[in-house]
């Protein structure tokens, strides 16, 4: 199969400098190698990790690349030794491998997995330790080991999920970051995002923090779906039993991902914190059961929800990214049990930090990489529950866009778009 592969020229959305508009350009896309899967993206999301690396705060980030991390396709091609998918499978990129014999597979303590994480730090392929993607001959990086902004990607084969061809890829594709990501082990999961499509597709704008792209590179702007990571934060990191009191803070994909979660793990009450209380509405069909607005207190919000719960929630989650709501987030959580989960991703340079008394008197600070799930078995496993109707990701959909507008995508998602659940 390799040795008939030719180099592949197609758009691709790059990303030139940091917070410079991306550019949709002509790519040549390599063969791939060995161990190495080259997929025709039909459906991306964007997630706001895509944007955080963007924006130049990530230590990751390398420029120029071509970032997106939350797609489906179909295999185009396969280097040589890959043998668990063929040309015509039907897959999801995961920016988590897994190739069940490295340290961390073997462990059955993490779904992290070490066997191309360096390469995919630094933007390459592990193979050569070089990029499949050039423009006239300049290199342009791989980001997270999946690069969906892009009409064709190569990935390792241990970052590919292969799928049920009957699911929807403008759907699945969700499953890729945002749902899994605040989901609990055993109910359903989801996230938030829009969707971009190929060049000539529409685009599927998804709930406010995605999206997907398709052959033309459909965009979708996930917002309101639970993503697969924060189904996981719920199922798998902190392992919500029923009865528990949970608080949620930031009601955006992820963290709507993470009550839709807690709701399915039988949580008795479901505290939604967010700064725009736009969110409050829908969250409500998400499973949140109350809500607070920070900027509607005098008193630090820990002590706002501590008062409100008896001593403090069995279970909370930062959905956002900022340290500082990461401390709150702990500090809310019940003394000799409270377990505080962070799901956001902080820029370089940030810290967090509480007394250590907090956690000497019983709570616990726990943080969470797409939803504990692992990729490559779960990720099957997630879009068989969803094509039983087990757990939500059409409704995270907000939009549904091309490529070519993969901006104005991205602004939307800045903008925290808000789905009328009433069209
Ligand atoms: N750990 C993992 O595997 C993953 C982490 N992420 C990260 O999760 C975070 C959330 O992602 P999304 O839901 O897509 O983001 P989002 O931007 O859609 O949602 C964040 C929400 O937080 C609210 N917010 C902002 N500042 C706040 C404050 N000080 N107090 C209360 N609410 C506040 C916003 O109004 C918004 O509703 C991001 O940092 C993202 O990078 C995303 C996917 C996977
Ligand atoms: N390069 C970033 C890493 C940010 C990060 O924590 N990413 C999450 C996924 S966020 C998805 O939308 C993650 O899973 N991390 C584990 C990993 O192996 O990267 C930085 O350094 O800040
Ligand atoms: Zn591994
Ligand atoms: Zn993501």
């Amino acid at each position: 199969m390799a040795a008939q592969a030719q180099v592949i020229t197609c758009k691709a959305a790059v990303a030139w400098e940091p917070n410079k508009p991306l550019v949709i350009e002509d790519v040549q896309v390599a063969p791939p190698q060995a161990g190495e899967v080259r997929v025709k993206v039909l459906f991306t999301a964007l997630c706001h990790t895509d944007a955080y690396t963007w924006s130049g705060k990530d230590p990751e980030g390398l420029f120029p690349c071509i970032l997106g991390h939350e797609a489906a396709g179909i295999v185009e091609s396969v280097g040589e030794g890959v043998t668990e998918v063929q040309p015509g499978d039907h897959v999801i990129p995961c920016y988590q491998a897994e190739c069940g014999e490295c340290k961390f597979c073997k462990s059955g303590k993490t779904n992290l997995c070490g066997k191309v994480r360096l390469a995919t730090g630094v933007g390459v392929m592990l193979n050569d330790r070089k990029s499949r993607f050039s423009i006239n001959g300049k290199p342009i990086y791989h980001f997270m080991g999946t690069s969906t902004f892009s009409q064709y990607t190569v990935v390792h084969d241990v970052s590919v999920a292969k799928i049920d061809p009957i699911a929807p890829l403008e759907k699945v594709c969700l499953l890729g970051c945002g749902v899994p990501t605040g989901k609990p082990l055993s109910p359903p999961l989801m996230c938030s995002q829009v969707i971009l499509l190929p060049l000539s597709t529409s685009i599927l704008v998804l709930w406010e923090s995605s999206y997907a792209l398709g052959s033309n590179l459909n965009i979708l702007i996930p917002d309101l779906v639970p993503t697969p990571e924060s189904l996981g934060a719920v199922w798998n990191t902190a392992k919500v039993e029923p009865g528990s009191i949970v608080a949620v803070f930031g009601l955006g994909t992820v963290g709507l991902a993470v009550a839709e979660g807690a709701k399915a793990a039988g949580a008795s009450r479901i505290i939604g914190i967010d700064i725009d209380s736009k969110k409050f509405d829908r969250a409500k069909s998400f499973g949140v059961t109350e809500f607070i607005n920070p900027k509607d207190h005098e008193k630090p919000i820990q002590q706002v929800i501590v008062d409100l719960t008896d001593g403090g929630v069995d279970y909370s989650f930062e959905c956002i990214g900022n340290v500082s709501v990461m401390r709150a987030a702990l500090e809310c959580c019940h003394k000799g049990w409270g377990t505080s989960v962070i799901v956001g991703v902080a820029a370089s340079g940030q810290e967090i930090s509480t007394r250590p008394f907090q956690l000497v008197t019983g709570r616990v600070w726990k943080g969470t990489a797409f939803g504990g799930f692992k990729s490559r078995s779960q990720v099957p496993w997630l879009v068989d529950k969803y094509m039983k109707k087990e757990i939500k990701v059409d409704e995270y959909v907000t939009h549904n866009m091309t490529l070519a507008d993969i901006n104005k995508a991205f602004d939307l998602m800045h903008d925290g778009v808000v789905i009328d659940l009433t069209e």
